[in-house]
């Protein structure tokens, strides 16, 4: 019988749903509603660009039970929410099985998007835990989602965050919150690994054929690997993965948690917890407070991700049916990344086209900013502007040593001699945002949220929605981190 038979009174979105994932059937997910929160929800923050993704109406949030709908307090009309399992290896070791402990599925609407309540209350996989999550990482999943859509990531979309005061409790009492989230699909490295961890083949192949007929239809008919289309499709992932990490790190952004269930099968960005782009430039940068070894470090990432690939070949071995194909599978990550990473840095020189010499350019800044740990954002946004006509002091103020960074840009400033400056700086002032979510940034926004006042989180989201433009007066939010900021402590606790 249907959830939603005994249902009275439900939310009508205004969208149309469809079976999505949920037609795989019961091996891979319960059906189950959300937990309603005991206090009254409030609005915390909302992303028109994301509803209107969506095909929301304009006055979705004035509709009638879409605020308790958000929350979990009220059913979705059309559709029939569920959690999925998955399992992973977290922080190198297998974890077994995890899944959806507190993120539910609302499902997949017409238009091809997955719609999930993280924080909705515990599911079959909550593992003793609440399946709550706090206001404040809650707020930051939801500014950082639209900031690296803003970014030009790949990435999860945030719809909304609305809260309640009903309690939660971490190291101490905190509230509640609950961030809809929005994506094609939310499937992860983990959910390969559960079935095939679990020796269940049948629901393995159902799955995989699943996303490559729904994601990766060209696997289909891939010429490569003697027409293995499952080694075709870890091929594809390996690419977008290689791809999204070059971002990461042209970018600054440290992920903090990456572990396979946090590996999205269409290389977006996925779980934002203890991330944290990137203040003074410090490749070995360890953004989560509880990896004590520095496995997550900012510059083991690109590593991270290909074993994270291993992992996920690995798993579609029993597909695959062929050891040295599924490792041939993963070789183009090795030639994807450098060269995606490359062309990135390529374009934060305001280097459209490549040249000898090039990488020695970009090894050669990332040494001077690592010596003396500048700030990555602002020295990037300063190039730009240097690039762009202004003087160079400002960039040069930056280092100590000054005669390290004069030979530098003695070298930048040779190799753009032949160039079209004004396309140099249109590209840099492109590519090299001026405003990112810095973690204090976040806390100052974090903090006003807890006394209910959510005008910052309104402001941030403007500033990170468009980030490489000047935005008049918000100069405040693109300065350098005040001394507190080093202080923050961001864990896995969320
Ligand atoms: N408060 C909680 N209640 C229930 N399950 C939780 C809670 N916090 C984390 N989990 C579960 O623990 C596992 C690992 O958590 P992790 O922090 O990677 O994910 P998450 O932040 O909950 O969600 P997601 O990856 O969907 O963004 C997942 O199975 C997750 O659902
Ligand atoms: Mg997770």
């Amino acid at each position: 019988m249907s959830l939603l038979a005994e249902d009275t009174a439900a939310a009508d979105l205004g969208l149309r749903w469809k079976p999505g994932f949920r037609a795989l059937g019961p091996a891979f997910l319960t059906e189950l509603r959300p937990t309603p929160l005991p206090d009254p929800p409030y609005w915390v923050g909302h992303s028109e660009a994301a509803a209107r993704l969506l095909g929301l109406p304009a006055d979705w949030r004035q509709s009638e039970g879409t605020l308790a709908a958000l929350t979990g307090n009220l059913p979705v009309a059309g559709t029939l929410p569920f959690a999925t399992v998955y399992s992973g290896h977290q922080f190198g070791v297998w974890a077994g099985q995890l899944g959806d402990g507190r993120a539910i599925m609302l499902g997949e609407t017409e238009g091809g998007l997955e719609v999930q309540l993280k924080g909705a209350g515990r599911t079959p996989y909550s593992r003793g835990a609440d399946g709550r999550a706090v206001l404040r990482s809650s707020i930051r999943e939801f500014l950082c989602s639209e900031a690296m859509h803003g970014l030009g990531i790949p990435t999860t979309r945030a719809l909304c965050v609305t809260g309640s005061d009903a309690r939660v409790y971490r190291e101490m009492p905190e509230t509640a919150a609950v961030v809809t989230r929005v994506a094609p699909s939310f499937i992860r490295f983990g959910h390969f690994e559960h079935f095939s961890a679990s020796q269940r083949d049948a629901e393995l192949r159902a799955l995989a054929d699943y996303v490559i007929d729904r994601y990766y239809p060209d696997c289909r008919s891939t010429s490569r690997f003697n027409g293995n289309a499952y080694a075709a499709f870890l091929e594809a992932v390996s690419e977008r993965t290689a791809a999204l990490l070059a971002q990461w790190q042209a970018v600054g952004f440290c992920h903090g948690v990456m572990n396979t269930d946090n590996m999205s099968i269409l290389g977006l960005t996925i779980d934002y917890g203890p991330f944290q782009f990137l203040d003074g430039f410090d490749p070995r940068h360890i953004c989560n407070h509880s990896d004590t070894s520095g496995r997550y470090a900012f510059n083991q990432q690109p590593n991270v991700a290909y074993w994270n690939l291993f992992c996920l070949a690995q798993a579609l071995l029993p597909l695959i049916g062929d050891q040295e194909i599924a490792v041939a599978a993963l070789e183009s990550y090795k030639t994807v990344f450098p060269r995606e990473f490359e062309s990135r840095m390529r374009a934060k020189l305001g280097l459209a086209e490549p040249a000898e010499g090039d990488r020695a350019l970009i090894e050669g800044v990332l040494k001077l900013m690592a010596a003396e740990k500048v700030d990555y954002t602002i020295f990037w946004r300063r190039l730009s502007q240097h690039m762009a006509g202004g003087n160079a002091e400002p960039v040069r103020d930056l280092f100590l040593d000054r005669a390290g960074f004069d030979a530098w840009l003695l070298s930048f400033s040779e190799r753009h001699a032949q160039l079209p400056r004004a396309q140099a700086a249109d590209l840099m002032l492109r590519s090299n945002p001026k405003y990112v979510l810095r973690n204090h940034l976040g806390q100052q926004a974090i903090e006003a949220a807890s006394q209910k006042d959510f005008s910052a989180v309104a402001t941030l989201l403007a500033l990170l929605e468009t980030p490489f433009e000047e935005h008049p007066g918000a100069d405040a939010y693109a300065g350098f981190p005040p001394d507190w900021a080093s202080t923050i402590e961001i864990s896995c606790s969320s």
